[in-house]
């Protein structure tokens, strides 16, 4: 054999196997996503998602307290309203008694440390399901809807949020937050992580059951992304980071690790953040329950090639599987 053939000299040890990536999944690379609904003594499973609940502020702290303790750092909270009247402007999104604000302030309270993320958007809050307001005709009325996704997000802001995450796909909405935030003195306060590259995906099924936050007619077709869209994608990321945004994301993750290299090349100084959305969750545990492949090696190879593709924040309802796995 070759001189030039032999690469195994490189890999037999694990040691030598971890230096073999550029990066290594760590803790701090996970952010939770998290289901708050406004029963405040709320447990509730989520038959879809594996080992998911909706939680009520009450339960807060047993919920998490357990997870800090083992190197939890960040959260992404999502508010799911049921005992709420929804209306066209989704009212109940920054309602200060609702499920998120009330989530902000409590977590700030019982875990200083802990990275608070709010994914903001109108979808889980409006009548018609729809992720901005609309026009009587039923189309997106996008001046009004991000004027609105602004003030969410200033409100989470002042409640405590030390990130905000738009994921309605609105045009311009980057730029409208930044704005607000300068506006109210948090642009350097709160972090804007934008839902840059957002696809429309058939992986949000579960999501959408546990936040009960499907379209009432239609679908959300003209403002995701279609799955085949490169360069829509590519000029998303562009757009948002000249709009302002802090951080970029793609989601879902997996079918896209194309885009989040892409990303990786067109925003190489920004934090790239992707999302593991619930059917990619529900696939893992579905392949491993069928008996296709282990579920924690599986779990490794989804992450470990995110994390390859380009990004260094990873959103994940694995996140706490991964503080027992990691060692840091
Ligand atoms: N805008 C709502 C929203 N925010 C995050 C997700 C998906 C997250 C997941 O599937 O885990 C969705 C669903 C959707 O756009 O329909
Ligand atoms: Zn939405
Ligand atoms: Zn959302």
């Amino acid at each position: 054999m070759d001189i030039s053939s032999i690469l195994q000299g490189g890999y037999q040890h694990p040691l030598s196997r971890s230096w073999q990536g550029r990066r290594q999944l760590t803790k701090s690379m996970f952010m939770y996503p998290i289901f708050i609904t406004d029963d405040p003594d709320a447990s509730v499973v989520i038959s879809s998602l594996p080992g998911q609940r909706r939680w009520g502020v009450n339960q807060l702290e047993s919920f998490l307290g357990p997870l800090v303790k083992k190197g939890l750092k960040s959260v992404i909270l999502f508010g799911v309203p049921l005992n709420c009247e929804k209306d066209g402007r989704g009212t109940p999104a920054d309602d200060p008694s609702g499920p998120v604000i009330q989530a902000i302030k409590k977590i700030r309270l019982l875990f200083p440390s802990l990275y608070i993320a709010c994914d903001v958007c109108l979808c889980e809050y409006t009548s018609h399901g729809h992720c901005g307001l609309l026009h009587t005709d039923g189309t997106i009325n996008t001046k009004p809807s991000v004027l609105r996704l602004a003030e969410v997000s200033v409100n989470y802001a002042k409640a405590g949020a030390h990130c905000v995450a738009p994921s309605d796909m609105m045009d311009g909405r980057i730029k409208a937050i930044k704005q607000a935030f300068i506006d109210a003195d948090l642009a350097s306060k709160c972090t804007l992580m934008s839902y840059s590259a957002k696809f429309a995906s058939a992986l949000y099924g579960p999501f959408r059951d546990a936040a009960g936050s499907a379209p009432s007619f239609g679908d959300r077709k003209c403002y995701q992304l279609p799955p085949t869209a490169k360069g829509l994608a590519r000029r998303a990321i562009q757009r948002d980071m000249v709009e302002g945004a802090d951080i970029i994301m793609v989601k879902p993750a997996l079918p896209y690790l194309d885009i989040i290299s892409d990303a990786a090349q067109l925003a190489p100084d920004h934090p790239l953040a992707c999302y593991q959305v619930s059917g990619e969750f529900a696939m893992v545990h579905a392949g491993a329950a069928a008996g296709v492949y282990d579920l924690k090696t599986m779990a490794f190879e989804t992450t470990e090639s995110m994390v390859r593709a380009g990004a260094t924040l990873i959103l994940s309802y694995f996140t706490p599987d991964f503080l027992d796995w990691l060692e840091m």
